[in-house]
Formats: structure tokens, C-alpha cells, sequence
């Protein structure tokens, strides 16, 4: 093996810092243009040496041609970038991100992003908060000054790796492998902005599906948990402010293809937006131009999901009442902030238990006013919205397509949201214990343009990165309901169904026997 040797610096460079292994940072000393002086040679013979220059001589050529092969064929890849450094007065706090404390500049992790098997822990370990007070300075002057920021501060000083441009980067190696090699890793500045697509519902259509679902895409940042920004007059009225905290960092104007430049999209899921009345015109305050979506599914068995939803958190609060327990964790919202009891309509006689009780009147009329059959009128809601909005930015998507197929619905989603396609069959499988698909979220290097690129050796899905169900609240066995109740509701939505039909211009062919 041979020694490292640094040759002398030129003239009009001047050197700031030094690391083991023969790597220097240098700085040009007319302008702020700082490089890597990085000479690894062996010192014990000149024919020795030549060699080498002869081999890296080649090896830079060969490697140039595979970067034009690279460019030819289209076939970049890129990396979701998943390190955000983020301003002191936006840094999570520990309720928001229980892994970090951030009281001040901190490269924040998203781990969900890191590809699977490198546990959270471990990363953790890798990158820490800026503690340095010129690090924190100079990180504050470069977000000041709009400029890219440099995430690797919390990583310990490179020994033997390069400055990686993650714009740039066009490898396959995990970005967590790749900064803890002792590479600096680079990231653009992200900052938290407001959501540019809504899932506005419906409940129980299948809104944290899709939200999951295209999360997987490169280019989607979800805000996590449900804002209820629009629809609670309490919230609203803390401000667009305090709405943009609740979204994740983005990133805006990322080069996250060699051609494009390619922003992220902010999404944000609240399935009561749907059914408010306010909310349509607030949204518009907001943003005019926002794209929408709508995910509606069979009316009747939203209803009854609905109600196995109030029936389960009914039977939590009442175990809470008595053993102090917590409430079901899926409880992702229920009808406004009221207390979660089972709507009886003003009739105390009728059974809190039967799902036929409360949707049928004594009278035999289907009980309009009661929540589960109300919320299925999608036609009375989608009026609000159609008035406030241009047809063509609401996508209405088939929520019981999405849970039976969903990549080509993610499909249409995409194109909704003019996102390059990415989404793939090969992100979704189908779990039969869980009897929905599941997720798959493919390490970076493995998804390129419009496929998923899997080497042989992952072909079988078998050997595919583990995948992650929904949790138990979403698909919650239903309650068996008297098929000639189920029978009288189909026929009762039938009409009403139509109407939804004609105003969207489309048509779900529920079943209306
Ligand atoms: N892949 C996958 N996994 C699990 N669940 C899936 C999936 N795709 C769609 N669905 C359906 O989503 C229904 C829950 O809808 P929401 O997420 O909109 O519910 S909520 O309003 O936010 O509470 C949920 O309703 P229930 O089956 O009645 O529980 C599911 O039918």
C-alpha cells in the first residue's frame, strides 16, 4: 500500500481545513469557490506511480463514458432527498418528531423515507445536531441568502469519501450508507409550504390509502395527521401561519431529474373538508389553483363503514370511561370534536347497537339526518365545491378501485398532479391476512422513470424490501346488516347517485339493488 501525498497547493488557492486520509478542503482566493483537493497517491516508485495515473487516466475516461451513456439513455436515477436542515423557529419539536430535540439548526430525518433495513436507531447515531457555533453562523447566513445548504454538518468530517451533490447524484447507494462512508452529502434548502393538493374525502372513501399510497411517489411530501385547518372554525382561525407549520418540509425548484426541474408537492388529507360547507370558499382564499381529490366509494357500504368506525370508538370512550384506556389509535377523525358517542338522532329509544335501527326510520323512511347516510349524499356536497372550483382540478377517484387495484388508479393520480409516472405495480401487494394491498416502499436506486428497476435477484417478490399494511382501523370488520336493509338503501341511493353522476360527468356503476 502505499502513503499518501499531498502536492503543494497552487498559488491561487488557499487551504481552510485538512482531514485524514489526504483529503483538503481548499478555497479559490479571489472568489468563495471552495473545492476538495483529495490526492491519494503511492509513494514508492515512479513506475509505480505512472501506473497508477495510467489506471485512474482510464478509469476517469470509462467513467465519463458511462456518465454520456447515462445521459443518452435517459436512465438516471435520483434520490428523494431525506435530510432537511430547517430553520430554528420551523425545527420540530419533540412532540412532532420523537426521535430528535431540536432546539436549533438540525439536519431533520425523515426516516420513513430511508430505505428499510437501516434502523432508525442506527441512523440516528450517524447524524447529529449542528453544535458547532460558526457551523450554526454559517448555516444561518446560507439560508439567509437563499443558498443551498449543506446537511452534512452533522456528519462527521469525510475521511475518505467526496462531496456529493444530491441534485446531482445519480448512484444507487442508500444516502444513509452514503453519508455515514464518510462522504459529505449535500441537500437543497426545504422549507414547509402550504399544501398545493388536498384529499378533501370522503370519510371512510379511502383517504389514508391514497394519502400512503402516493407518498411512495418521489415527489410527494404529506403532512402528518389531519389539519382540520378548513373545516374547524377554532383552527382557521389561527391563520395560514399556523396551517404551513403542520406541512413537511419540500423542496422547491429541485433538479430531481437531469432535464426537469421538478417541485415537490405538499398533500394534505382532512375527509371533513368534503362535507363542510365552508370550507370549498376558504380553500379558494387559500389557493385558487390547488388540485383536488375526491375519493368516493359504494355509498351504502361507506355508510356502514362509517358506523363500524362511531360503533368502535363509541365502545373505546366507553372503556376509556371506566379503565382509563386509551381510544382506538385509528380514530383518524370523527364528526367534528364532539364527544364520540353514537349518533341517535333525537330518538333515545332506538337501539345504539344496530346499524339498521339508525339508518331506517320506525316510519320506514331512510333516516336522511343521520351522519353515515348523510355523508353518502355526495351529490348535496360536491355542489359546494363545483362552484368554487373548475371541474377539471377536482380528481374524482374510485375508492373501491384503489383497494382492489390501486396502481392504475395511482396512475391517474399522477397524471392528475402532473407528476412524472413512478408509481408501479411492484410498490403494492396484496396481503391476504390484512385482505387489502399493502405498500412497498423500493430503496431509491431502484426507481427510475415510469418502472421499478429490481435487479434479477429481487425479481421474485419474495425477495422484494418488506412492505408496510395500514393499520387495523382501516378495514375494520363490518357488522352484518340485513341485506334486505342493505337492498332498501341501494334503491333509496340509487336517485341521488345519478345526480352525482351527471354533475362530475361520471359514472361509478354502483349497484342499485
Ligand atoms: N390498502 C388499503 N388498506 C386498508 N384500507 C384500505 C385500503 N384501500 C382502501 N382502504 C379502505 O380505506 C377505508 C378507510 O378510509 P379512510 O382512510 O378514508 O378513513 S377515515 O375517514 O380517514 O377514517 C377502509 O374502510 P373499512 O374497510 O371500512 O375499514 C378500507 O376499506
Amino acid at each position: 500500500m502505499g502513503s499518501v501525498v499531498t502536492p503543494p497547493l497552487p498559488n491561487n488557492y488557499e487551504k481552510l481545513g485538512a482531514y485524514e486520509g489526504g483529503r483538503q478542503i481548499v478555497k479559490h482566493k479571489s472568489s468563495d469557490k471552495k473545492a476538495n483537493w483529495n490526492f491519494l497517491l503511492p509513494s514508492s516508485s515512479s513506475t509505480k506511480r505512472s501506473k497508477l495515473t495510467l489506471l485512474i487516466f482510464c478509469l476517469a475516461i470509462t467513467s465519463l463514458l458511462i456518465s454520456l451513456h447515462a445521459l443518452s439513455t435517459d436512465s438516471s436515477l435520483y434520490i428523494k432527498p431525506t435530510f432537511f436542515l430547517v430553520q430554528e423557529d420551523d425545527a420540530p419539536t419533540s412532540s412532532e418528531n420523537p426521535y430528535i430535540e431540536a432546539p436549533h439548526y438540525f439536519s431533520q430525518i425523515e426516516w420513513e423515507r430511508f430505505s428499510g433495513d437501516v434502523s432508525k436507531s442506527s441512523q440516528l447515531k450517524s447524524f447529529q445536531e449542528i453544535t458547532d457555533d460558526n457551523e450554526k453562523m454559517k448555516a444561518q447566513n446560507q439560508m439567509g441568502n437563499g443558498n443551498e445548504l449543506n446537511a452534512a454538518y452533522g456528519i462527521d468530517g469525510g475521511t475518505t469519501g467526496a462531496d456529493v451533490n444530491i441534485e446531482d447524484y445519480t448512484g444507487d447507494e442508500d444516502i444513509g450508507v452514503l453519508a455515514t462512508s464518510g462522504n459529505r452529502v449535500k441537500f437543497p434548502k426545504a422549507t414547509r409550504r402550504l399544501p398545493q393538493a388536498l384529499i378533501i374525502g370522503v370519510r371512510k372513501g379511502g383517504t389514508r390509502a391514497l394519502l400512503e399510497m402516493l407518498h411512495l411517489h418521489p415527489l410527494i411530501q404529506k403532512a402528518a395527521g389531519e389539519a382540520h385547518f378548513f373545516d374547524r372554525d377554532e383552527n382557521y382561525a389561527k391563520g395560514l401561519q399556523w396551517y404551513r407549520r403542520r406541512m413537511p418540509p419540500s423542496l422547491k425548484g429541485q433538479k430531481a431529474h437531469l432535464e426537469n426541474r421538478v417541485d415537490e408537492i405538499t398533500v394534505e388529507k382532512s375527509p371533513s373538508y368534503f362535507v363542510t360547507p365552508e370550507v370549498p370558499e376558504r380553500v379558494r382564499a387559500m389557493n385558487a389553483s390547488i388540485r383536488l381529490l375526491l375519493i368516493v366509494r359504494e355509498p351504502v357500504t361507506r355508510a356502514i363503514s362509517d358506523f363500524a368506525q362511531l360503533r368502535s370508538h363509541s365502545l373505546a370512550a366507553k372503556a376509556n370511561a371506566t379503565s382509563r384506556t386509551k381510544l382506538d389509535g385509528g380514530a383518524e377523525e370523527d364528526y367534528g370534536k364532539k364527544p364520540i358517542i353514537l349518533p341517535m338522532c333525537g330518538n333515545p329509544t332506538r337501539s345504539l347497537s344496530s346499524f339498521e335501527s339508525l339508518a331506517i326510520l320506525p316510519d320506514g323512511r331512510v333516516d336522511m339526518s343521520w351522519r353515515p347516510i348523510s355523508v353518502s349524499l355526495y351529490h348535496r356536497h360536491i355542489a359546494a365545491w363545483l362552484e368554487a372550483f373548475p371541474r377539471d382540478q377536482i380528481l374524482i377517484v374510485d375508492g373501491d378501485q384503489l383497494a382492489s387495484n390501486p396502481a392504475p388508479v395511482l396512475a391517474s393520480v399522477e397524471k392528475f398532479l402532473k407528476l412524472r409516472p413512478a408509481l408501479t405495480p411492484t410498490h403494492f401487494y396484496f396481503n391476504a391476512t390484512k385482505g387489502f394491498y399493502c405498500l412497498r416502499s423500493l430503496p431509491p436506486g431502484q426507481q427510475v422513470d415510469g418502472m421499478a428497476m429490481l435487479p434479477s435477484s429481487m425479481n421474485h417478490p419474495s425477495s422484494l424490501p418488506e412492505g408496510k399494511c395500514l393499520r387495523e382501523s382501516k378495514g375494520r370488520r363490518h357488522p352484518r346488516v340485513d341485506p334486505s336493509v342493505v337492498h332498501k338503501l341501494r334503491r333509496f341511493f340509487a336517485e341521488h347517485n345519478r345526480r352525482f353522476y351527471e354533475m362530475v360527468g361520471e359514472d361509478f356503476g354502483w349497484p342499485e339493488e
